[in-house]
């Protein structure tokens, strides 16, 4: 089966599954390899209290023995620490004193078209899902992806280049990605990240919220990933689809995005160069596409970037109507982050993992670690040899 991988859960329910298909055997897999995007995951500042009650960390319920991989369904649960204050209210089994519901749909969540959508008067029924609590069972399928892509040397960072008002160069903050784990905003510049911190404050102080943007960049992917025969198979397509997925996110960009509409077109692709100090390999001199060419990589690193919106739940009320009453009425407030676009960039950087996993299994795919290794070098090996005859 094609790599891939499903969820489920709620946020306040006993736990988040994640099923993760097409994983080939002989894998090496510890719990610690998943754990550890677990934890980036719940960093940032700006995050709520539901992070101080989580200790987010998995348990295979299937796929690994003794450390590797079995070609089986990867399954992991990570469970919710904070299902303890909500057993009754969450509970599967009918409750005999069931909570109010709740009727105040809040302007820029699933609330309103998601109790039309499901039929239901209680949007608990709707928040519990399309919470971005789920994302934690999408970055333990990047967890596993990560740690496929890693043993063909591709590594993923990110980097939050803009919260509200503070900003820095997405190019100079894709370079830096390596080291944004140090900053409490994933920003590689001390100043910047500063400002982001006192820009996060100063929204929270006004019971209101900000949004950011990131960029995401996977290093090491080998040409060819991907591919222009079908619109399926386009990479760009894929990446801008699986980020864009992600909950808040707004828009989506590769290598300098939108801005390809501003300059010429000498000034938006990326020469080929021979690159005779290296072996006489091809290089290139500069990476504005962000590494995809056709729906496919070209060797460059692949550079993906994403917008995301306020947090919409705030202290701040909006204007929204009692469902329960047919009022005009003010929003509710949950206890909510008042920023979670670092955490947002890891999960992005989760999402990244899987498509480019997917797209590396089905060029290079096999059953096993063993043949998926011969496959990858035998091609490795002739498109060195391509170079080589076009210098003859
Ligand atoms: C990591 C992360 C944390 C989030 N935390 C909150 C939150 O605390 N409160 C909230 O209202 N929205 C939060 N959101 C955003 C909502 O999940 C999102 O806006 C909602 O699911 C509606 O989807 P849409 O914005 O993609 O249309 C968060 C998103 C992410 C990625
Ligand atoms: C639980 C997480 O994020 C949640 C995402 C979220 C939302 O509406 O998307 C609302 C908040 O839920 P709660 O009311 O339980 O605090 C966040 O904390 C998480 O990321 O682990």
């Amino acid at each position: 089966m094609k790599f891939s991988f499903s969820t489920a859960g709620e946020s306040h329910g006993p736990g988040e599954v994640t099923l993760v298909h097409g994983v080939p055997a002989g894998l090496g897999l510890l719990a610690e390899d998943v754990d550890r995007d677990l934890a980036r995951r719940q960093q940032g500042y700006g995050r709520g209290g539901r992070q101080k009650i989580e200790t987010d960390r998995i348990e295979f319920l299937g796929g690994v023995r003794h450390g590797y991989t079995l070609g089986s369904p990867v399954a992991m649960l990570v469970r919710n620490k904070d299902y303890g204050n909500w057993e009754s209210r969450m509970s599967p089994a009918p409750v005999e004193d069931p909570p109010e519901p709740i009727t105040l749909p809040r302007p820029g969540h699933a609330d309103l078209a998601g109790m039309q959508k499901y039929a239901t008067d209680d949007l608990r029924n709707i928040l519990e899902r399309s919470s971005a609590r789920e994302t934690v069972a999408r970055v333990a399928a990047g967890g596993v992806a990560r740690k496929l892509l890693s043993e063909f040397g591709i590594r993923i960072n990110s980097a939050v280049y803009r919260i509200g008002g503070a900003a820095m160069d997405k190019v100079e903050a894709a370079r830096g990605a390596a080291r944004s784990d140090e900053s409490e905003v994933r920003c590689p510049d001390k100043e910047v990240s500063e400002a982001m911190k006192a820009e996060i404050d100063a929204a929270r102080y006004a019971r209101d919220a900000l949004g950011g943007s990131f960029v995401v960049v996977a290093e090491g992917c080998p040409p060819g990933l991907g591919s222009y025969v079908d619109w399926r198979d386009k990479l760009d397509a894929r990446l801008a689809a699986a980020v864009m997925s992600i909950n808040a996110i707004k828009g989506v960009e590769v290598g300098i995005g939108f801005d390809v509409a501003k300059y010429r077109s000498s000034e938006v692709q990326d020469e080929i160069l021979l690159d005779e100090e290296n072996g006489g390999g091809l290089s290139r001199a500069s990476n504005r596409l962000g590494g995809l060419e056709g729906g496919m990589t070209n060797g460059e690193p692949v550079v993906v970037s994403a917008a995301m919106k306020p947090i919409s739940t705030i202290a701040k009320q909006l204007r929204t109507v009692d469902l329960a009453k047919g009022e005009a009425a003010m929003g509710f407030k949950e206890r909510a982050d008042s920023c979670a676009v670092p955490a947002a960039a890891v999960i992005g950087e989760s999402m990244v993992a899987v498509v480019i996993a997917q797209a590396f299994l089905e060029k290079f795919g096999g059953d096993n670690m063993t043949d998926i290794r011969a496959s990858y070098e035998a091609y490795m090996e002739r498109i060195a040899k391509i170079v080589a005859e076009t210098k003859n």
